[in-house]
């Protein structure tokens, strides 16, 4: 570990990402200092305080310095996989045929249920490993395939202990309106009832999730059933952030606006009104490209309305079985910029700022200012676009996460 007195990283080029600063905040010819984990000085090498220059130091050769990615919406705990319903879908069967086949969410239900909170954690760090391999220092991890207490508690059990088994800052969120158990046969309202009364409590006392989620959508839960699980959240001083208008219109956005949530994510059939809402309420919209690309959607959110309206704009894998199997944080900004057009500095922030802010940690972290958690990604790149624009590439080439 770098020594616990301090630690200077001099000569780079550091995209601060800091507020209302242009573009990415770039510092030229830069040095970081780093105290107990935490930024201590950043600002050009030349006006470093002389207290620090006898720090143990790291030449970065004018590589780049962005603050550690943030993967802000995983689905990374769960069991198995559905490789089998993607090779029947490309055989033509249809999604109806699928589920009919066992596949769908029910299936990876299933699989997470029969698994031990060990196994979960088994099964999960190989997608972990692969997400801290790109410099990622925070990732938020939902439950939502457990769909009872016992099982949306072990899900969020194995996702905290993820903490313990990797240096990574893990933030839980419970999910468990995210689809309708099999044993409660259809009776969406007593399912909700059981997330109020049941689920919501014992979640909150242990403080096992630090947000509540839904998946609000026609095929999951409609607004007033999300308005009901948002209200219990609220109850137990939880924030929330929602699934919302992924498939189609249902002023998903509008409503977590109207609970100022933190994010409303996926917002591809989202709509100008939506939009202001957000910025109004500081609404992150989370862009999830990822399961865009993987279910060959045609509607993309409305990344022009969003930045008319002032809404924030984050990226994030998705990482889930069903619809973004996706465990690369820069595929996710090469395809922000591809498929939906977000300019280098949006996928950036995106990945950093924003995805800290859609959290509601950026007083911690997702920025490189004085007294924020040392969280780094240092780059073998020389512009920032380099970072954005390949394809499978990984240009990492030191990770700093609280000052180590
Ligand atoms: O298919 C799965 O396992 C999850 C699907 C995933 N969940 C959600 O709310 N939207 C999605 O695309
Ligand atoms: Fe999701």
């Amino acid at each position: 570990t770098l020594n616990d007195k301090g630690h200077i990283f001099t000569h780079a080029r550091v995209a601060t990402l800091r507020e209302n600063a242009d573009g990415l905040g770039l510092i030229e010819d830069a040095a970081i200092v780093v105290e107990q984990g935490r930024i201590a000085y950043v600002g050009p090498q030349a006006e470093m305080p002389a207290l620090y220059a006898d720090y143990p130091a790291t030449n970065c050769e004018n590589r780049l310095i962005t603050p550690g990615l943030i993967d802000c919406h995983t689905h990374l705990i769960h069991a198995g996989n559905r490789a089998h319903e993607f090779e029947l879908r490309l055989e033509g069967a249809s999604y109806e045929e699928v589920a009919k086949a066992g596949g769908g969410i029910v299936s990876s239900v299933k699989a997470l249920r029969a698994a031990s909170e060990n196994d979960l954690i088994r099964e999960s760090l190989p997608r972990l490993d692969a997400l801290i391999a790109e410099g990622v220092t925070t990732i938020e991890v939902k439950s939502g395939y457990g769909l009872d207490t016992e099982n949306e508690i072990k899900s969020l059990k194995a996702a905290r202990r993820l903490a313990q088994e990797r240096n990574v800052a893990i933030r839980t969120t419970f999910l468990g309106a995210h689809a309708l158990p099999p044993e409660m046969n259809g009776d969406k309202s007593a399912y909700i009832d059981v997330i109020i009364n049941e689920m919501l409590p014992a979640i909150a006392a242990d403080g096992l999730a630090d947000a509540v989620d839904g998946f609000c959508e026609g095929i999951a839960f409609l607004p007033d059933e999300i308005a009901r699980v948002f209200d219990a959240a609220k109850a137990h001083d939880l924030p929330v952030k929602l699934h919302a208008d992924q498939l189609s219109n249902l002023h998903g956005a509008k409503l977590a606006a109207s609970y100022n949530a933190l994010s409303a994510d996926h917002v591809e059939y989202t709509d100008s009104e939506g939009a202001q809402a957000m910025a109004k309420a500081g609404t992150v919209a989370v862009l999830l490209p990822g399961a865009y690309y993987f279910i060959r959607e045609t509607q993309k959110p409305p990344v022009e309305a969003f930045r008319q309206a002032g809404t924030k704009m984050a990226l994030a894998t998705d990482n889930n079985p069903g619809t973004s199997p996706l465990t690369s944080l820069l595929l996710t900004m090469n395809m922000g910029a591809t498929l939906f057009r977000l300019t280098v500095d949006e996928c950036i922030a995106g990945v950093t700022r924003e995805a800290a802010r859609a959290l509601g940690i950026l007083p911690e972290t997702g920025t490189i200012e004085v007294g924020k958690h040392a969280d780094l990604a240092i780059w073998d790149v020389q512009r920032p676009a380099e970072l954005v624009y390949r394809i499978g590439f990984n240009p990492l080439w030191k990770r700093v996460f609280r000052g180590n």
